[in-house]
């Protein structure tokens, strides 16, 4: 077993005080005291009602955010010292597809100009056509969409190709940040068995359960920035042991399409 990330007693908070504002004593917290492993070539998902902190906890573990307090590591190293020492290599390995494929794309640049971005500004390279035409095989989709502009693609397609875009630099890990909740019911399986079939560690935020149930091996729930559950996803949906994560479940049942 090996584990690719660790966080020990994550705190965070938006709040800035300014320098002549006096500093609480203790700030209330957005991500308060979370501690998680995971190991390498897993999922784990992450759910929990809206604004219990989801999105800020995968944006604290892939580096965008600095921790108020505790510690992340990557690899069995610092976060921290790996964005001081080496943060290309850092971002290199660590990428997010985000929830909304259209935003993650500029709207002024072909598919193949968007594509070639990451190893550019990360690899300082510009890959070739073949090259990025190899990518989208992974992906499923053929070479007729690299001179295309976002507006002319489906957004299953730019999520695929977000995907794409993601995988270009060789990642350990990929967050996906409910990668499938603005695509339609028929796109969505498409874009999760893509993901499963990378055989990547991936870290999945998402409301729905049946998702994690499908594709997640452990899972996490939480709630006001603290993790009240964690576990095999199997036991945990099976044997859930808080009112709030059952009422998730029993909302999952009641609109799932799986
Ligand atoms: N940039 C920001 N500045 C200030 N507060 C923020 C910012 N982003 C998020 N928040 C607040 O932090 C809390 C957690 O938000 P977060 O987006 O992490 O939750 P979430 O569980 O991902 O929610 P959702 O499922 O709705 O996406 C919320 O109260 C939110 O209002």
């Amino acid at each position: 077993m090996s584990l690719l990330v660790e966080a020990e007693s994550l705190h965070f908070t938006y709040a800035q005080s300014l320098p002549w504002q006096k500093q609480a004593a203790e700030p209330s917290w957005i991500i308060d005291g979370v501690s998680l492993a995971v190991e390498a070539g897993t999922t784990l998902g992450v759910v929990g009602e809206s604004g219990s902190g989801k999105s800020t906890l995968v944006r604290l573990l892939c580096g965008l955010l600095a921790p108020g307090k505790g510690e992340i590591r990557f690899g069995g190293r610092g976060t921290g010292e790996w964005l001081e020492r080496d943060a290309r290599e850092f971002r290199r390995r660590n990428q997010m597809v985000f929830q909304s494929p259209a935003s993650s794309f500029d709207p002024r640049m072909s598919i193949f100009r968007s594509l070639q971005e990451p190893a550019r500004a990360i690899e300082r390279r510009v890959p070739s056509r073949q090259e990025v035409t190899g990518w989208l095989e992974r992906v499923g989709l053929g070479p007729e969409v690299l001179d295309r502009y976002p507006h002319q693609l489906s957004g299953g397609q730019l999520q695929r190709l977000a995907v794409a875009r993601a995988l270009s630099l060789g990642p350990k890990l990929l967050y996906a940040d409910e990668p499938t909740s603005a695509l339609d019911v028929s796109v969505q399986a498409k874009v999760l068995n893509l993901l499963m079939d990378l055989g990547l560690t991936l870290v999945l935020v998402t409301h729905d359960l049946a998702v994690v149930g499908r594709i997640c091996e452990t899972m996490i729930v939480m709630k006001s920035g603290k993790i009240v559950e964690t576990g095999a996803t199997a036991d945990v949906l099976a044997n859930p042991r808080t009112d709030y994560t059952r009422k998730l479940i029993e909302a999952a049942d009641a609109t799932s399409l799986f």
